[in-house]
């Protein structure tokens, strides 16, 4: 076994051992340096292209691709129409209410004896609280019961449109509409995971085409119905009624979507491609940071939601822009408008139900087409929407705006199936979120501020002209553009699945051999440089390893991957046989993964005592507990002892880091990582921390250590990973690796070979 290290067999460029006469510089080893730093730029890239062009498998193989045609009614039969039928009532019930608000605003302003102000402010408020609610709702997707989410949503929402009906002020009524805002949020990523769930992937297009025109027959029904009530409840006080009356249905759906049965999750994806169902019996709780930067690598959905966000910017003001240039440019009436929105309202609802279909059997063949279809129906709207807007007549403008309309509208309707088809199947309820939020925050919300702007100065033709040209032009292009990353996306999703039975069936054969750690297929970047590529080990109970490599090989970014500092964008990490990919840091620590980091570990403007409370935070409840862990880390370094009241920025090296292995130790860590014991330290400190990390590992500690001594990373390791630019070059017993000259070397020297 190699002897600890000595400081002379410290590494690399940025320890390069050797003396002086190596650190000499002259012009032409500048330019050799400079065009050996270009090379390697150069190979990195070629390996990033590879990486990403190497993960693509036939199209066969992709989820719901090249099967078997199925009819709408066996699609809904296979999940029980009872799901369907719930969440498009409850769907309908948000329309109805949207409807009674802005229906009835004139009569809420005036009960309240509100300013137009006001009230346009209530009503606008709601998308920002749904845009707010969306997130929460899309954890909860992920994480919880969605059926119980659902009806606890449906429960909120009809006790809050109850409220608003009794409503005693204005600032009651807000309140009320907050609620309401809130719960109706569940819709997007809910429902959305719901449904992509418990239907099969075939007939996803045709579900989402039928939602929407449910939804479009209840928007255009709702408005008679709520002004109906209105009328026949009479008085000052009858626009209450209608939110009273909504109440009670609303909450019998909610009652019965608790009933609604809980599908398993990616359960089509996984009966399409493996033919079976694999159950994540014990899923590990999701942190929303994890999950964004995971998504926001899912280069399909990346590109689509910044394309509806781009889309978002026109759509949504079009409606109120039109109305608004009917009547000043045109001398349109209010009923001629309410002709035109409902004419236009029926197109859309006559050509709805081809496009779903159209998209199920497209995606079956080649799911690209189907996603360039979406962005192939938004291009002619550019060059439309020029057109339209100079036309000499009402009726000619009106004729030409619902070919738009209809074109928007259906491709519009397909985003939640291409969404859920190409996101982790964990995360669909935060990936409908994420849209939501670029979708109606980025999308509408700064669509509407620009226009208003606009017409400010302008006129609405100059709004929708400016804004809506390039918005459409953008988004078309930005969906087309995205067809080309679908099957890429689709096939890591395989590849994920694929990775996953093969976990699970091995877990089967030997229940009793699970690696306590498991970093599997892992690719990593920042920004848009990656730096992992697929790297892979394990670690089994009680064993060392040391991750050795090059400078800049990717041995700290490994340790970021499995204690959640950063999230990889391909790959899964186990503790003890479950995915904590997308588990918070805070979890991961919970459940005994603990890093010490390399460099200082420890707050210097605080006393030793203070830096080991501040470690023990959340022990705090446990006394006791904290005490005896307290006791047992002073027993380990007896010199932080007598120091306990020291600011820990006086101590010297070596004990801020034995203050930093405390801190770690406390926590009684079930895997620890080290990045860097040695660093910096003199030898007989180092000699003094090996002696503790091997009574750590007699009492049967799991350490991953990233060493830049060669000597004390082999002392220690049972086992070695030998990185170099991101990849493993070597995996297996420690003492053999210190027989490999080459990459020894390689260590030593910075480079392969050296
Ligand atoms: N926060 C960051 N942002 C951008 N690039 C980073 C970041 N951290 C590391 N890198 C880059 O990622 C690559 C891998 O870095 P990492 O620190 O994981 O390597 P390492 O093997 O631990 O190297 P060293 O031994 O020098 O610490 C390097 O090219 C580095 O420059």
């Amino acid at each position: 076994m190699p002897t600890p290290q000595t400081p002379g067999d410290r590494v690399s460029a940025k320890h390069m051992p050797g003396g002086p006469e190596l650190a000499t510089t002259s012009a032409s080893s500048a330019a050799g340096l400079a065009s050996g730093l270009i090379e390697a730029e150069a190979e990195r890239r070629r390996r990033q292209a590879e990486a990403q062009r190497e993960v693509l498998f036939a199209d066969e193989l992709l989820p719901g691709v090249g099967e078997e045609q199925l009819s709408l009614r066996r699609g809904l039969a296979a999940g029980g129409s009872a799901t369907f039928l719930t969440l498009t009532a409850l769907a309908a019930m948000d329309e109805l209410e949207s409807a009674a608000l802005s229906v009835l605003a004139p009569d809420i302003r005036d009960a309240f004896g509100m300013s137009n102000g006001a009230i346009v402010f209530i009503s606008a408020a709601a998308g920002a609280f749904l845009v707010l609610g969306a997130l929460p709702m899309g954890w909860f997707a992920d994480r919880c019961r969605r059926s119980r989410v659902i009806g606890w949503a449906g429960v909120a929402f009809s006790a809050m449109v109850f409220a608003g009906g009794l409503a005693a002020n204005a600032f009651l009524f807000f309140l009320a509409r907050f609620g309401v805002g809130v719960a109706k949020s569940s819709t997007l990523p809910v429902h959305g995971s719901m449904l992509a769930d418990t239907y099969p992937i075939g007939v996803r297009g045709r579900l989402s085409a039928l939602g929407a025109s449910a939804g479009r027959i209840t928007g255009a029904l709702s408005p008679l119905a709520v002004g109906g009530i209105a009328a026949l409840a009479g008085g000052n006080d009858g626009w209450r009624w209608p939110f009273l009356i909504l109440g009670l249905p609303a909450l019998a759906v909610a009652m019965w979507a608790f009933r609604l049965p809980e599908p398993a999750r990616g359960q089509h994806e996984m009966r399409s491609v493996l033919g079976e169902v694999v159950k994540d019996v014990q899923p590990m709780p999701i942190s929303v940071e994890a999950a964004f930067a995971r998504l926001m690598r899912v280069r399909t959905l990346k590109t689509v939601i910044m394309a509806f966000a781009a889309l978002g910017f026109s759509l949504f003001t079009g409606g109120v822009l039109t109305n608004l240039w009917l009547e000043d440019h045109y001398g349109m009436s209010s009923f001629g408008r309410g002709v035109v929105g409902s004419v236009s309202g029926v197109a859309v609802l006559a050509v709805l139900p081809f496009v779903g279909p159209r998209y199920d059997r497209l995606y079956r063949r080649d799911p690209s087409r189907a996603l360039a279809l979406l962005g192939y129906l938004i291009l002619p709207v550019a060059v439309l929407t020029p057109i339209q807007w100079f036309m000499p007549n009402a009726a000619a403008f009106a004729a030409v705006g619902i070919p738009s309309l209809i074109l928007m509208s259906a491709s519009f309707a397909m985003v939640g199936p291409v969404t859920q088809s190409v996101v982790p199947y964990r995360l669909r309820g935060l990936g409908s979120a994420l849209s939501a939020i670029y979708i109606f925050f980025v999308g509408a919300t700064g669509g509407a501020l620009i226009a208003a702007l606009i017409i400010s100065a302008y006129d609405p033709r100059v709004a929708v002209l400016a804004l809506g040209i390039p918005a459409t032009a953008v988004g078309g292009f930005l969906i087309v553009r995205s067809s080309s990353f679908i099957k890429n996306d689709l096939s890591l999703v395989v590849q994920e699945l694929r990775e996953e039975l093969e976990e699970r069936d091995r877990q089967l054969e030997d229940p009793e051999n699970i690696p306590v750690l498991q970093v599997r297929n892992i690719d990593f970047s920042y920004g848009h440089v990656q730096v992992l590529f697929d790297v892979g080990f394990e670690v089994r109970r009680g064993e060392t390893l040391a991750l050795l490599g090059t400078n800049g090989a990717g041995k700290s970014t490994i340790l970021k991957a499995i204690c959640g500092l950063g999230t990889p964008s391909r790959g899964v990490v186990r503790l003890n046989g479950r995915t904590i990919t997308y588990v918070s840091p805070e979890q991961r620590g919970r459940y005994g993964v603990h890093l010490l980091p390399g460099g200082k570990g420890v707050f210097p403007g605080m006393t030793v005592q203070e830096n080991l409370e501040m470690a023990a935070f959340r022990m705090r409840r446990d006394p006791e507990h904290r005490d005896r862990r307290f006791a047992y880390v002073l027993d380990l370094f007896p010199d932080l002892k007598d120091r306990r009241s020291q600011l820990a920025g006086s101590l010297s090296g070596g004990q801020q880091q034995m203050l930093a292995l405390s801190m770690v130790l406390i926590h009684e860590p079930e895997v620890l990582l080290i990045d860097e014991l040695s660093l910096g330290l003199a030898p007989v400190v180092v000699q003094h921390l090996l002696a503790i990390i091997e009574r750590l590992k007699t009492d049967g500690l799991t350490i991953v250590i990233v060493e830049q001594s060669l000597n004390i990373a082999l002392a220690l390791a049972d086992r070695a990973v030998f990185l170099e630019k991101g990849q493993v070059r070597f995996t297996g017993p420690a003492r053999e690796l210190a027989e490999r000259d080459d990459l020894a070397r390689a260590v030593f020297l910075g480079r392969e070979g050296g």
